[in-house]
């Protein structure tokens, strides 16, 4: 399939299990939060996902490309949004992303359209020319997200992308990468542990130490609607 798809996967950190034979198809133009706490192991699949580190049990397909026997092949059709900016604050939006298109061997005339394009699909085209650092948390993030899009990944992976952004930021961010899955067929996997991040609509992924606990559209986990109280009894610790 063309989507994402992780099936056994198990990896322990030295004696500590942190992925537990996980399984996991997200089909394509999927918006699919993968929810869980600190410590749920969500951190340790995307760092399989995304090829740095290496499998050690099961199997991960991106957009039909085994990663461990064709990770280039998966590799280029993944664009990942780490926690951490990938982006200079020094230099403008444009200096950056041309950079990461040349980093894909994209440059000229077809770097400044990929260019366009990404910025235009997160409402980013007339920030192009600010210096990152001029830009408040919400664009920063935007413009990290029209990075990842350069060089048109059919999956698109996003680490808690919301992390210290305000309310309204947070709103606009999950909005856009909604749109890019709904009317950009994008496949898009959205780590994060605020339930209120998840349209009702969307396929949720619940984990909990290293296990996915239940995997369904969001109003079926929680039927009455309140997904934040569910999650909570759900990964609720012993006192
Ligand atoms: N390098 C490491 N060495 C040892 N244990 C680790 C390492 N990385 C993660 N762990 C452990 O593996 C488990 C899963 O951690 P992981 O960081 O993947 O979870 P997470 O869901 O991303 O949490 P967070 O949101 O806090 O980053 C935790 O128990 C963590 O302590």
């Amino acid at each position: 399939m063309s989507g994402l798809a992780i099936e056994g996967v198990s990896h322990d950190h030295g004696a500590r299990r942190a992925l537990d034979a996980v399984s996991l198809r997200v089909a394509p133009g999927q918006f699919c939060a993968l929810l869980g706490p600190n410590g749920a192991g969500k951190s340790t699949l995307f760092s399989l996902l995304t090829g740095l580190a290496a499998l050690q049990a099961g199997r991960i397909e991106i957009a039909g490309h085994d990663i461990a026997r064709r990770p280039r092949a998966a590799l280029t059709r993944l664009g990942v949004v780490f926690q951490q900016a990938a982006l200079d604050p020094e230099l403008p939006v444009m200096a950056n992303l041309r950079y990461a298109a040349a980093l894909h061997g994209i440059g000229g005339r077809e770097a400044g359209r990929r260019i366009d394009a990404a910025l235009a699909r997160v409402s980013m085209a007339e920030r192009a020319r600010e210096r990152v650092r001029d830009l408040n948390g919400g664009h920063r993030r935007r413009a990290e997200i029209a990075r990842a899009l350069l060089h048109r990944p059919s999956v698109l992976l996003l680490d808690e992308p919301t992390v210290g952004l305000d309310a309204a930021s947070r709103a606009a961010i999950t909005a856009h990468v909604h749109d890019l899955a709904g009317q950009g067929g994008l496949t898009v996997l959205w780590a994060t542990h605020l339930a209120d991040e998840v349209a009702p609509g969307d396929q949720v992924a619940v984990m909990h130490r290293g296990h996915i606990l239940a995997c369904a559209v969001a109003r079926d986990i929680a039927p009455e609607g309140d997904l934040a109280a569910r999650f909570l009894a759900m990964t609720a610790e012993p006192a």
